[in-house]
């Protein structure tokens, strides 16, 4: 019964008790008509669908519930917790004929959600195959020389015994609690063991890490985090999953204190404990020292040269490339600082299809206009998946519509733009919505009176509440530190997400813990699904089902609707949410900068959108009809966003299944990148590819001309959810902006001193910079000749 109270917990009464009605009729129908598969599976209680035996389990106790369910079931059974079957062995005979007669088969150990938050899958504990062979072998030799078992732990034990009497000592025969002194003490010897040397019980680093390792277990086994084991979309409502991330974070973070400064007096020849040993076998394995690296460096560059001659490249097979090194592949030889260039650069060599090995992970680089498309959108199926490797996983648990696949992502993405279309996107809705931001934006731009200022924060608070409205049902105040940290925090993280630590993160995964960006990451994806579920929770209880405010109601309605239905669960709700608030500030919020920036780099050009504004609307408010009107402004937004392609490599594709590719086999399951920056600056689409010339998309006659091979959104299935939304945000902001201001450097910067190469992070943002926004009156002419307000 605790599962069913725990259960009301999470659901509106109504909802919940005719779902139990339901799922009790569905269980007496189903007694009486099947029969149970004896002989074949273990026997066990007949499940619930869905709830499988939950309602009958006291999960308070577990143990002892299931040592009863075998009086009646036997020795080896099977309960469904929820939908998850799981046998239980029970009796010292079945045990021991399972673990040890049939060690093989039953010696894999599960690793449910609420462990893998723990744990991802590495150490010994929560780990298979070779990574757990070989942390475990490892570890059991190497606490071996560190005396376990032996005379050296037994000196270490005498001497922690002195000081737990001590502790003892100090209640002077009074009643105490024993838990801290005795917790302190034991974990004294495996810390010698593990850190050389024991801690004092008033160090607060200790027996913080003590306490929270034995919270995360008394947590870890409550009935909150079964259930999470069993629906883990339950996770952003669970206040015992927040503790355990929480603990975990802080845990690490020491740890990673203490092994650093172990790593900092490291002696080879003198091994002080566990991490000693595993830093010098990390050494020695992973060239980190740099006398190793040298030799092993110049080893690989030896085979590298050897191998040249020798072997042939595959051509006409795999796509051609680079000859790798083993292990680091062709990681020595690219520039991560910016890999798009990077990788334009090899197809002067390679092709248009092509292959580079980062670290030992093949990955395609799809070159030009011709075969992008070709790719995307006639071979749509078969390079229409997404890539999700560690660094995106963080961010993410393949959940939502950025990075998820097949049935999931399928509903995430129809129900989404359906969605956004019923609540405005690229209709009057939003023209409306984004007309009333501008307002706002203005008066933001207004405050610094002409003076220079960093544009990023009003532009990207503006932009994103035109996703915000569309997605929560309303806009926020540019002072509320809710909203704006939100934002904040997603632009860091877009930013981080494409720096090198992230790149490197995604080739080794293992360097996780020792990576900066990668907290960084973590902790603002924390605070923000903090926020996201009071936001999602206020409109819960808010609800009206015949009046939906914007996607989340539509969420929350659809999910009551079809409780049965997999996909419209929590998890789902946040990653989508996350996915839209994300996709839609950083991209188009750069864009617009970019677009500010050129005007005041060319203000020849921008001379020329003002004088077209002037002339077709005047001093009224530009409407998106308007744009059919206005060729040259139009040309000039197409042509921001060709030159400041802000998402040079797109997002990484994945091969669905083999495929044979322009006479290349590439394999299932490669990594394909879409090189985007190769498609807008493409030289045999573009007649200036690297300057800004608006005339690439104009004719002779001045009228606009669409050009093929301008796809910034990427193209194919998996295209660009929010492009027509976008397109009328960027239409309808920089018109507008530019019809009330003139844009300029700050005095003493010239229009040559604003770069364009640009800051790289998944997205491309321009350098940092300031820019003057001198307002512009339609009576005043001469406004050309306007500069700068000084300070
Ligand atoms: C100038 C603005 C924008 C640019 C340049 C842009 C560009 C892109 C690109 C290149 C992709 C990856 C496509 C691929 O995988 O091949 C993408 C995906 C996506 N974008 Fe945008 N985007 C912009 C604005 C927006 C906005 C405003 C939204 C919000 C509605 C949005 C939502 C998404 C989503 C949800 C995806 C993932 C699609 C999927 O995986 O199925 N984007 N965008």
């Amino acid at each position: 019964m605790a599962v069913f109270e725990s259960l009301l917990q999470f659901s509106s009464t109504g909802t919940l008790l005719g779902a139990l009605l339901l799922l009790l009729v569905l269980y007496l129908l189903s007694t009486g008509s099947k029969s149970q598969k004896e002989g074949k599976e273990p026997p066990g209680p007949k499940p619930l669908p869905l709830l499988g035996n939950l309602l009958t389990l006291d999960l308070t106790r577990p143990f002892d519930t299931f040592f009863e369910l075998s009086k009646t079931y036997g020795n080896i059974f099977q309960v469904f917790l929820g939908p998850k079957k799981t046998v239980l062995l029970v009796g010292y005979k079945t045990v021991k004929e399972a673990l040890v007669n049939h060690a093989e088969e039953f010696g894999d150990r599960d690793i449910g959600p609420s462990f893998r938050i723990m744990n991802d899958e590495h150490g010994i504990v929560f780990s298979n195959g070779e990574n757990w062979k070989e942390m475990r072998r490892f570890a059991l030799s190497n606490l071996r020389d560190f005396g376990m078992g032996k005379r050296g732990s037994e000196e270490k034990i005498i001497e922690e015994i002195q000081y737990l009497k001590g502790e003892f000592d100090k209640f002077e025969g009074k009643p105490f609690d024993t838990t801290q002194p005795v917790n302190y003490a034991v974990s004294n010897i495996i810390s010698s063991i593990v850190y050389g040397s024991r801690f004092e019980y008033t160090d607060p680093q200790f027996t913080q890490m003590v306490d929270r390792a034995n919270e995360n277990v008394r947590v870890g086994g409550s009935i909150p985090m079964m259930l999470y084991n069993i629906f883990p979309w339950l996770g952003p409502f669970l206040k015992n999953k927040r503790i355990i991330v929480d603990n975990i974070v802080q845990s690490r973070q020491q740890m990673t204190k203490l092994i650093n400064a172990l790593q900092e007096t490291l002696n080879p020849h003198e091994r002080r404990g566990f991490v000693d040993s595993f830093l010098i076998q990390k050494q020695k394995d992973e060239f980190s020292s740099t006398g190793t690296l040298l030799g092993a460096l110049l080893l690989l560059l030896v085979l590298y040269l050897l191998s040249t001659g020798s072997k042939t490249q595959k051509e006409g097979k795999e796509p051609p490339g680079p000859k790798p090194l083993p292990l680091l592949g062709n990681l020595l030889t690219l520039d991560l600082t910016r890999p798009f260039d990077a990788f334009f650069e090899l197809s002067k060599t390679y092709g248009n299809i092509f292959q580079v090995f980062l670290g030992p992970k093949k990955t395609v680089l799809l070159v030009g206009y011709k075969t992008v498309k070709e790719a995307l959108v006639n071979h749509a199926e078969e390079f229409g998946d997404r890539d999700i490797g560690p660094g995106f996983r963080i961010m993410n648990d393949e959940h939502g519509i950025l990075f998820s696949n097949g049935e999931n992502w399928k509903e995430m993405r129809r129900f989404a733009l359906s969605n956004l279309r019923d609540f405005g996107m690229g209709k009057r809705g939003s023209e409306e919505k984004i007309i009333e931001e501008i307002q706002y934006l203005k008066g933001e731009f207004d405050k610094f009176e002409g003076k220079p200022f960093d544009t990023t924060q009003p532009v990207n608070y503006a932009v994103s509440n035109i996703i915000s409205s569309i997605v929560y049902g309303s806009r926020f105040e540019y002072t509320d530190p809710q909203f704006t940290e939100m934002v904040d925090r997603a632009n860091e993280n877009v930013r981080v997400g494409g720096s090198i630590s992230l790149w490197l993160y995604n080739i080794f995964p293992w360097l996780g813990p020792f990576l900066k960006n990668k907290r960084i990451i973590v902790d603002n994806i924390v605070q923000s699904r903090q926020q996201m579920t009071k936001l999602i929770n206020a409109l819960q209880e808010t609800l009206n089902p015949h009046e939906r405010r914007g996607f989340v109601d539509s969420f929350l309605i659809q999910k009551q609707k079809d409780e049965k239905d997999s996909y419209f669960h929590e998890e789902n709700l946040m990653m989508s949410v996350t996915n839209l608030f994300v996709a839609g500030t950083d991209t188009t919020g750069t864009t617009l900068r970019w677009g500010l920036m050129l005007m005041a780099k060319y203000l020849h050009i921008q001379d020329r959108v003002q004088e077209e504004i002037d002339r077709v609307i005047g001093g009224r408010q530009p409407v998106v009809e308007d744009r059919k009107k206005l060729p040259y402004t139009d040309a000039v937004i197409h042509e921001t966003q060709r030159l400041a392609n802000i998402v040079p490599l797109s997002l990484p594709h994945v091969t669905s299944c083999d495929v044979t590719f322009n006479g290349y086999f590439i394999k299932k399951g490669t990594t394909v990148v879409p090189l985007l920056t190769s498609v807008l600056k493409d030289p045999s689409e573009w007649e200036k590819p690297n300057s800004f010339y608006p005339e690439h998309f104009l004719d002779e006659k001045g009228q606009f001309v669409k050009r093929d091979a301008f796809i910034p959104f990427s193209a194919g299935r998996r295209v660009c959810l929010g492009e027509s939304l976008a397109r009328m945000e960027l239409f309808l902001f920089f018109t507008s902006l530019l019809q009330s201001y003139r844009f300029s450097t700050p005095p003493g910067v010239s229009g040559d001193d604003l770069d364009l190469k640009g800051v790289v992070g998944i997205t491309l943002n321009p350098s940092p910079h300031k820019l003057c926004a001198i307002r512009y009156e339609q009576s005043l002419k001469g406004y050309r000749n306007q500069t700068c307000i000084f300070e």
